[in-house]
């Protein structure tokens, strides 16, 4: 008699960095896979760790089948079929859709997307899948680790999907202590966490969970990008050695700057290129890569008209490092002010300043990633939960920290916050430590070190707390070149005033009467 292989829980398709370690995270779990790639090596290589692995396997029962083809993929799966992708963002994701639709994939059935696609693809996919499957986004963070022993993760669509996914996504989920905030951490393979809180929640409707993951990248990039000034402050103006800055960043990884950002900062900084015994980083080529959602994120904030300077400060950066042919030729020409050495005091003064000025950057980016979502939520109907979001951020994902406990207890406060720089806390945080922040980037920029995102988010905090700013001389200015008008402030709220430039008079004429809304 031949025994039929039981049919497995899950279909994955992409075994690359993140795939194959979520699969052997959903293995731990206690689901089988069947696990596809168009590579069968990487099929091979994950069907083999996994049996490495599943040392406690009584029965002798692969967790983790391999399947060649997509219709061998269909035919192990339990019905209604759940299928999760792990593939680049763009035609990658249709691509897959597509030979699933001809292996005969049904309308009852679920795909997720956990790639960092496109939030409008996700919305339009929804759509034009409706009639085929039930297309169904997550978007991931976390990396090869927090993939492997628990990610972040960002639901998003259907509502009866998410039903079906949720113990899972629960499960294989970064948990986090609810009381500190702080991750629950375990990096052996079959050592599951069962408990504490886990870090995902329904987002809401298609799109809404690629938005949210998009916004995370972008803040990624503001953090590294402080992170990245601060190192060269350090390095540039104090002469100090990697280690010395690995040193004075593992001190502030014990306080209001603890991250997993910084805790890595201090791993690469302390880390010695084995063939020259140097630091590595100091061998690594000065010219960023990126692969898009930062730049996404500053587009949107640009189209939502939601400014996010330090986020865009962080995506210019990258782009101006790529320049490196340009910068070097500049920097035979361009000239640099007068280098001045401080005293013992005003360097560890300065170190002082920096970590205030690093601290109240942060708090601007994330301040400009939350109304980001806010207003998209606004434009989209979506109702999002920015406590509950800030909570999924606090383990498993890159941008993870204790901070974010004091985010989501912000907009536990008041769930209507309007941004984070007019909660009690944060604008008591930002007040203590303002004159720091001016001091750090006043001496980064007498000394000539670039310093954007942390200056970019000192206007963005002198902006927002400036009751009122020169856009009078702007709207008059566009009134004059091209009578677009003008409210007054002693006249009634949306009343529309003109001045006729070109005529000798110059008279004022009210061109409309309206109520304004701010
Ligand atoms: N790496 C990270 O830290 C993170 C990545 N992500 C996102 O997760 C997704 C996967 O990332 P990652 O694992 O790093 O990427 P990898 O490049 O390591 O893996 C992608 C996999 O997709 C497969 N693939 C590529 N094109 C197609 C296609 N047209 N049809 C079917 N399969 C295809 C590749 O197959 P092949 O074997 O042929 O190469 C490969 O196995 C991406 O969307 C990424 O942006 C999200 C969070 C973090
Ligand atoms: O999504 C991620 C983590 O959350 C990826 O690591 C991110 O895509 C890296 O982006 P980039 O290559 O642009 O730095």
């Amino acid at each position: 008699m031949t025994l039929t292989r039981k049919l497995s829980d899950i279909g994955f398709i992409g075994l690359g960095v993140m795939g194959q370690n979520l699969v052997l995270n959903l293995a731990d779990n206690g689901y089988t896979i069947a696990a596809f790639d168009l590579n069968n090596d990487k099929v091979q290589a994950v069907v083999a760790q996994d049996s490495l692995e599943n040392v406690t396997n009584i029965s002798n029962t692969p967790r983790v089948y391999g399947c060649s083809s997509y219709t061998e993929l269909l035919s192990q799966l339990k019905a209604p079929h759940l299928i999760i992708l792990s593939v680049p963002a763009g035609s990658a994701v249709d691509e897959v859709c597509q030979h699933l639709i001809n292996a005969g994939i049904e309308s009852d059935d679920i795909i997720i997307d956990t790639g960092n696609s496109l939030w409008l693809d996700t919305v339009a996919r929804e759509k034009k899948y409706k009639s085929n499957f039930v297309f169904f986004s997550s978007a991931v963070s976390g990396g090869e680790v927090g993939a492997r022993f628990g990610p972040s993760l960002m639901p998003s669509g259907s509502v009866d999907a998410w039903a079906r996914i949720k113990p899972i996504w629960q499960a294989i989920a970064a948990k986090v202590d609810a009381s500190t905030g702080k991750p629950i951490t375990r990096t052996q393979p079959g050592q599951v966490i069962t408990e504490g809180e886990a870090c995902t929640d329904y987002i809401g409707p298609a799109g809404s969970g690629h938005y949210v993951k998009m916004v995370h990248n972008g803040i990624e990039y503001a953090d590294m990008q402080i992170i990245c000034e601060a190192y060269h402050v350090l390095k540039s103006t104090l002469q100090l050695t990697c280690h010395d800055i690995a040193d004075i960043f593992s001190t502030w990884n014990d306080g209001p700057l603890n991250s997993y950002l910084m805790e890595i900062s201090v791993e690469v900084l302390r880390h010695q290129s084995t063939d020259t015994n140097t630091p590595l980083v100091e061998l690594i080529l000065d010219k960023a890569e990126q692969k898009g959602t930062g730049l996404w994120t500053a587009v949107s904030s640009l189209e939502v008209g939601c400014p996010a300077p330090t986020i865009a400060q962080a995506v210019y950066a990258r782009s101006i490092s790529s320049f490196k042919a340009l910068r070097t030729q500049a920097s035979t020409l361009l000239a640099a002010p007068q280098q001045v050495s401080l005293s013992p005091n005003d360097q560890q003064a300065l170190i002082e300043q920096l970590h205030d000025a690093m601290y109240c950057a942060k708090i601007c980016a994330y301040a400009q990633g939350f109304q980001l979502m806010k207003l998209a939520a606004r434009e989209q109907e979506w109702a999002l939960n920015f406590a509950s979001i800030a909570k999924i951020w606090r383990a498993g994902c890159i941008i993870r920290a204790v901070f974010l406990q004091s985010i989501s207890q912000a907009y536990e406060r008041n769930d209507k916050l309007a941004n984070l720089l007019v909660d009690d806390f944060f604008s008591k945080e930002l007040n203590a430590r303002q004159e720091n922040w001016r001091k750090a980037i006043c001496h980064a920029t007498m000394q000539g070190v670039p310093v954007g995102a942390l200056s970019a988010s000192l206007a963005y905090y002198d902006a927002m707390r400036s009751e009122t700013l020169p856009a009078n001389l702007l709207q008059a200015q566009r009134d004059f070149f091209g009578a677009h008008t003008f409210e007054r402030i002693d006249k009634a709220p949306g009343e529309k005033y003109h001045v006729q430039w070109s005529s000798k008079a110059r008279a004022t004429v009210l061109v409309n009467e309206g109520l304004r809304s701010d």
